[in-house]
């Protein structure tokens, strides 16, 4: 691996075509991130968070600029990116364990060590008592863990990871920073982890990119020097944590009231 950056958007914009309106959804994006880099985008609503994900996962392609993963155009999804939405998206008919187990069918790792692994996964995400469970039988906070230990059972290099924690109750999303904290501090995973939510994005990430307003252009970016191990539940009273949080909030303020 001899490129810079494990990802990366190169004066990236994407104007959606529709009948109503052509909006301009970015607006010459570039940024990289290192592997093993946990990048955190924060910015108003309508700015295009999503679709720069979009166009990192594949999923949708810029209308001009490029980008890349391991220095190759990300053209397609393949099996390198693991993308986790808000809404966890488990499959009804499949208990917790046959749910995280799909991600290993599709990493086609062999059936007899498909039950320790989802075993090994449900045990780090702290639901190895729910393993036979539906996905019905479950809390909201638990169902997102079920769907994080699918998305790490795929063992992609790249999470992608939208507003992940933006559905659960403020206490269940300080244990989710907590636990997902943990889990990712001890892997060499890239990752891009859009957020509203300033706090979270300081507590979890290494690095924030600000948006502007609607098209999404950036604005700011901070590099945040908190020592790791982290740890998102008490970080919220330490001192230099403040100052980013301010630095943050003044740079999105005047976004958020133009949006
Ligand atoms: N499929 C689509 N067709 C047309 N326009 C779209 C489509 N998806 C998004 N847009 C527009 O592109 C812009 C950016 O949307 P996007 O969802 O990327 O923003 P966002 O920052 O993720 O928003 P939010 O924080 O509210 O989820 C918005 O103006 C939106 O209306």
């Amino acid at each position: 691996m001899t490129e810079r950056y494990a990802l990366e958007a190169r004066h990236v914009t994407h104007q959606f075509d529709t009948a109503a309106a052509s909006p301009l959804a970015t607006d010459d994006v570039t940024f990289g991130v290192p592997r093993g880099q946990f990048l955190a985008i924060v910015g108003p609503s309508g700015c295009g968070k999503t679709t720069v994900l979009n166009m990192m996962a594949g999923l949708i392609r810029p209308t001009s600029g490029e980008v890349y993963r391991n220095g190759q155009p990300a053209v397609r999804v393949d099996r390198s990116v693991g993308y986790m939405f808000a809404r966890p998206g488990l499959m009804p008919w499949r208990t917790v364990s046959d749910n995280i187990k799909l991600g290993l069918e599709f990493r086609g790792v062999r059936r007899r060590t498909r039950a320790e692994e989802a075993d090994r996964l449900l045990v780090l995400v702290g639901l190895a008592n729910y393993r036979d469970a539906y996905p019905a039988e479950l809390s909201q906070g638990m169902r997102q863990r079920a769907a994080l230990a699918r998305t790490l059972a795929l063992d992609p290099e790249f999470l992608l990871m939208d507003e992940p924690f933006g559905a659960l109750d403020a206490q269940t999303k300080i244990l989710m920073q907590e636990e997902f904290t943990k889990v990712w501090e001890g892997t060499d995973k890239t990752v891009v982890f859009v957020t509203h939510d300033v706090s979270e994005a300081i507590a979890l990430a290494d690095r924030v990119l600000v948006f502007t307003a609607s098209p999404g252009r950036i604005k700011a970016e901070i590099d945040i020097g908190l020592p790791r191990p982290r740890h998102p539940d008490s970080l919220r009273f330490d001192a230099t944590y403040q100052k980013y949080f301010e630095r943050i909030w003044n740079e999105l303020r005047g976004e958020v009231i133009v949006s």
